[in-house]
């Protein structure tokens, strides 16, 4: 049987002006799979991440989601469309509690009339979604899921954040250098959390610079270059130089029969 990705980009164009971020790019994320995206700095991962989540249009190219073609004109299309995206920068709320920043956005409202007149929240609904959502990727170490998010570790925020994505993304979970500010300790524990959400069936997207990090949980790693795809490696088969290498233009890549 053929195996058909679920995501895909082709000849994806975005300029800012006189700067080409994407060259016609391509991109494809099959189903169950972790997809390191890797690249130097201002080679376009960003871009393409922030075209495949909504956050950009794309100027010219196409996306398809399950074999169709989409168009997020927002984060909130994309989202609603099964992807999630863990943006570098924690889109979470210090302030507000745990179960608050779960459901940020997509609150649940109590049921009949207090809901839809007066939009009152079902909190306690809320709570015992968050609850279960984090004792499943095993973080309930978090005491008190009316915690605000301020008073959390690194690592334990980062948890949140991965959580929520977990909990709503349906289809595809992107995660933007999860580990990047992150300790040894809170670090090991997000990687372990991406393991879990792919052994619970969902596809990763994974941009990272931390070549031990991509190394050791990618299954396929995206090489971008110049804003485009510049091949596709198996890890098992390659080195972190050689990826190093590729990624630089120090050393020519493999043969793109390899990039599928
Ligand atoms: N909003 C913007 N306005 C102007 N130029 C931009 C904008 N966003 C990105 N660029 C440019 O597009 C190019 C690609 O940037 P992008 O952030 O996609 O790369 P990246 O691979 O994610 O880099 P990094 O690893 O440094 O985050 C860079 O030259 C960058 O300066």
């Amino acid at each position: 049987m053929v195996r058909e990705p679920i995501l895909t980009c082709r000849g994806l164009v975005k300029r800012y002006g006189r700067v080409t971020a994407l060259d016609h790019a391509d991109f494809d994320l099959y189903p169950g799979e972790i997809l390191a995206v890797i690249g130097d700095n201002g080679a376009g991962k960003s871009s393409m991440i922030k075209a495949i989540s909504g956050a950009i249009l794309p100027d010219e190219g196409e996306i398809t989601l399950e074999g169709k073609p989409v168009h997020f004109s927002s984060p909130m299309r994309a989202r609603e469309a099964g992807i999630e995206t863990v943006y570098q920068n924690l889109a979470l709320s210090p302030a507000l509690s745990i179960a608050d920043n779960m459901f940020l956005g997509r609150e649940i409202r109590k049921p009949g009339v207090l809901g839809s007149w007066f939009r009152m929240l079902d909190r306690r609904a809320m709570e015992k979604h968050a609850r279960d959502k984090l004792s499943e990727l095993g973080l309930m170490t978090i005491q008190n899921i009316g915690q605000a998010v301020e008073t959390l570790s690194g690592g334990q925020r980062q948890g949140v954040a991965v959580a929520r994505a977990a909990a709503f993304g349906s289809k595809v979970v992107i995660m933007d250098e999860p580990t990047a500010a992150l300790g040894v300790k809170e670090s090991r524990r997000v990687l372990e959390l991406i393991l879990d959400v792919k052994r619970r069936g969902l596809p990763i997207v994974l941009i990272s610079h931390n070549m031990p990090h991509v190394f050791e949980v990618a299954d396929r790693i995206h090489i971008h270059r110049l804003g485009r795809r510049l091949v596709v490696i198996d890890p098992k088969e390659y080195t972190m130089s050689d990826a190093v290498a590729f990624m630089t233009g120090a050393k020519a890549p493999p043969e793109p029969a390899l990039a599928a």
